[in-house]
């Protein structure tokens, strides 16, 4: 984890952020769904620890291009709750998106605890400083479809069992939904849940299959493509970023139109989850295949057998729930997006910015 700064490190908070707005969200991670909300005429202020779990220029990029946007970024740790109240203190947050999590599935084998810290730890801190705030806001947060777990009827419901996650990272997931039922059930926070489905797009985590599958497509290295042991098919409902987005304002309006900003009357708030998926699992084979036709390049395949490694073998989303109540429509196919993500790619690195981890 990168060190902490304490607010009084911290430039003071712009003017912008104290005049009357329309609307007034704090954003926790989530570069993409600050600048929407910033886009739309929203008051956002956002918060990042800046850990180094992958490429810091990354992350350092991605502040430079929110803050040219008018959005300004608090360099800080969720758990840091004295910071929290002091940002709660000077603007009356209505909304909390909540996107800051210790993400990846495979690296919960290698540093459990930045789990702990981040998911559930920091989840806690949050909610507590959100509960004794006034008004107290309505919060969005993002779960994960990890919490299906080993659970293999799909496509996923959100009423499915979620009691056998396969890593701690989906665990911790899991965690977070009972804790924020917990805050729910005694203090009335507003609390909207959303199971994203393996999140791809431009300025997305070096971390993740697509990103460095492109990488090592390109560098001529070979990629490790996972293969089930029961021959079944690897899939994932890929899922575009700005569909993603589009499915988090739906989430905060909706928080916004069911509880008003806050004061509520325990037991009055809403507490809910959604699935936000793309309802069309595609192999991760032919992820690879699209990427090759995309970069250019052929890759060098390395199929090996799925390990144990908290991977689940298939997802698949039913998004019935989120189409009816929150009008989440995805419309990008993984062609689409990962056209969209390879032209990003191709021009943040080849104009000298530093390679990806
Ligand atoms: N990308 C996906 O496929 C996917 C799928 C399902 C769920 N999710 C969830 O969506 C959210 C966003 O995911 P992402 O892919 O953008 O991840 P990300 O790692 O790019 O973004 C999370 C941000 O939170 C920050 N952060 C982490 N711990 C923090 C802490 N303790 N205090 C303050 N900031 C902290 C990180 O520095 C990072 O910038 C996460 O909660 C993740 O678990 C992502
Ligand atoms: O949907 C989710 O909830 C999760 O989606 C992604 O997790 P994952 O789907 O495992 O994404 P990747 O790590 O990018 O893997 C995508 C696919 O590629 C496969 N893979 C990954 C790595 C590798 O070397 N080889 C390989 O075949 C995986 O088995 C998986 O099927 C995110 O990384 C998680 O943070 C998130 O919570």
């Amino acid at each position: 984890m990168s060190q902490m700064k304490h607010i009084d490190n911290t430039p003071s908070t712009p003017d912008h952020l104290l005049l009357p707005l329309l609307s007034r969200q704090i954003s926790i991670g989530g570069t993409h769904v600050s600048a929407a909300l910033k886009r739309r005429g929203d008051g956002v202020l956002g918060l990042d620890n800046f850990n180094d779990y992958y490429d810091p220029y990354l992350k350092r990029a991605r502040q430079a291009l929110l803050e040219r946007t008018g959005v300004y970024i608090v360099e800080g740790d969720i758990n840091d709750v004295a910071l929290l109240n002091k940002l709660f203190d000077i603007v009356p947050f209505t909304h909390v998106m909540h996107l800051a999590a210790q993400a990846g599935v495979r690296y919960a084998m290698e540093n459990p605890s930045s789990y702990v810290h981040s998911n559930i730890a920091g989840l806690v801190s949050l909610l507590e400083v959100c509960k004794s705030s006034n008004p107290q806001p309505a919060i969005v947060w993002a779960s994960s479809s990890s919490v299906y777990g080993l659970n293999t009827k799909v496509p996923f419901s959100e009423k499915d069992m979620t009691d056998q996650p396969a890593s701690l990272y989906a665990a911790t997931k899991k965690a977070g939904e009972e804790i924020a039922h917990t805050y729910n059930h005694i203090y009335g926070l507003s609390l909207t849940g959303l199971r994203f489905f393996t999140v791809y797009g431009p300025w997305g985590r070096p971390d993740m299959a697509y990103f460095f599958f492109s990488r090592d497509i390109l560098k001529g290295k070979s990629i490790p493509i996972f293969e089930a042991s029961n021959h079944g098919t690897v899939a994932r409902d890929f899922t575009y970023i700005d569909d993603i987005v589009k499915g988090c304002l739906g989430a905060l309006d909706t928080a916004e139109k069911s509880t008003g900003s806050g004061g509520k009357k325990k037991g009055t708030a809403q507490l809910r989850v959604y699935n936000l998926g793309n309802t069309s699992p595609v192999p991760v084979s032919d992820l690879v295949s699209i990427l090759e036709r995309l970069l250019k390049v052929k890759a060098k395949r390395m199929i090996m057998k799925l390990p144990r490694n908290g991977d689940v073998q298939f997802t698949h989303a039913n998004i019935s729930l989120a189409q009816r109540e929150l009008g989440y429509k995805p419309t990008t196919d993984l062609q689409t997006g990962l056209k969209k993500f390879v032209q990003w790619y191709l021009s943040y690195y080849s104009n000298g910015k530093k390679s990806a981890q």
